[in-house]
């Protein structure tokens, strides 16, 4: 593995109002590292993904990616990274080729390149048929494999996926699992944000875990594994303060009685 992180996050803090929702983060992150990022609801993922990927100016902290300062040339570092958003609204008006021919022109690809690269793409992941069908019609799983192909499109050296897996059927899921590995030979990074345990544990080679704003976890599963219990479940509750009991779920039951 190379020595040279691409993604320097130095003390990186974020705030919204008074309340300090990343706190002082410091991490490195290799060319080739699948990172499984995972945490509770509202530890801090999402926010990461955006600092990561500009979409959040204003933090503490320095972020260089490729040797790029963050707060100093956001577009060229937006070039670099290929980002597949949660709950991302895709304008369904138009055609899969029409979405992609759009995101595509942000991104200055040539147009030959990106029409035969769009066609290519929809038809591997089983959408050869839809290609100029309005998206409208369109089940959320196929509109998540618009939008995946839409991170993937202009050939970046960085992906970040924020949960990718919602609405996808269990096949699409495989799909995906495979295309990761893949997408890691090709000698891709990956930062990929999700609460699919048993995805996370197989395609990551460093997970990441976050709980209010700080990393208490970093390493391989084999590691994490080793120094905490046996499935990423399990670790997760461990070390999230949560053991799993069923007593939130009796809460819940009880509450019609
Ligand atoms: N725009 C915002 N304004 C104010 N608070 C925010 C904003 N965005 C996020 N937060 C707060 O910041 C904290 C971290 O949110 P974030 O979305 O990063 O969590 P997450 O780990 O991605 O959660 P989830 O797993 O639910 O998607 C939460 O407490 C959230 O309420």
């Amino acid at each position: 593995m190379n020595d040279q992180p691409l993604i320097q996050i130095r003390n990186l803090s974020k705030s919204y109002g008074s309340k300090l929702v990343l706190k002082n983060l410091t991490l490195d992150i290799f060319p080739g590292q699948v990172i499984g990022y995972i945490g509770p609801n509202g530890a801090g993922k999402s926010t990461t993904v955006k600092i990561l990927t500009g979409l959040i100016p204003d933090f503490n902290g320095e972020v260089i990616v490729d040797g790029i300062n963050m707060s100093q040339d956001p577009l060229e570092i937006k070039k670099l990274i290929g980002y597949v958003p949660e709950n991302a609204e895709i304008y369904d008006v138009l055609t899969p080729m029409e979405y992609l021919d759009f995101i595509g022109k942000l991104y200055n690809m040539e147009e030959a390149v990106l029409h035969d690269r769009a066609k290519k793409l929809l038809t591997a992941f089983g959408l050869g048929d839809n290609i100029d069908s309005r998206m409208d019609t369109f089940s959320k799983g196929m509109k998540q494999k618009v939008l995946l192909i839409s991170g993937i499109i202009h050939n970046p050296k960085i992906i970040v996926l924020d949960e990718p897996l919602s609405g996808l059927d269990a096949n699409a899921v495989i799909m995906i699992k495979e295309l990761i590995v893949k997408l890691k030979q090709e000698g891709k990074t990956i930062f990929y944000c999700s609460h699919v345990m048993d995805v996370v544990e197989k395609v990551s080679d460093r997970i990441l875990l976050i709980n209010k704003g700080e990393i208490i976890a970093d390493g391989s599963f084999e590691s994490l594994k080793q120094d905490h219990a046996d499935t990423l479940e399990q670790i997760f509750a461990k070390l999230t303060g949560r053991e799993i009991t069923g007593t939130e779920a009796d809460a819940i039951i009880n509450s019609f009685d």
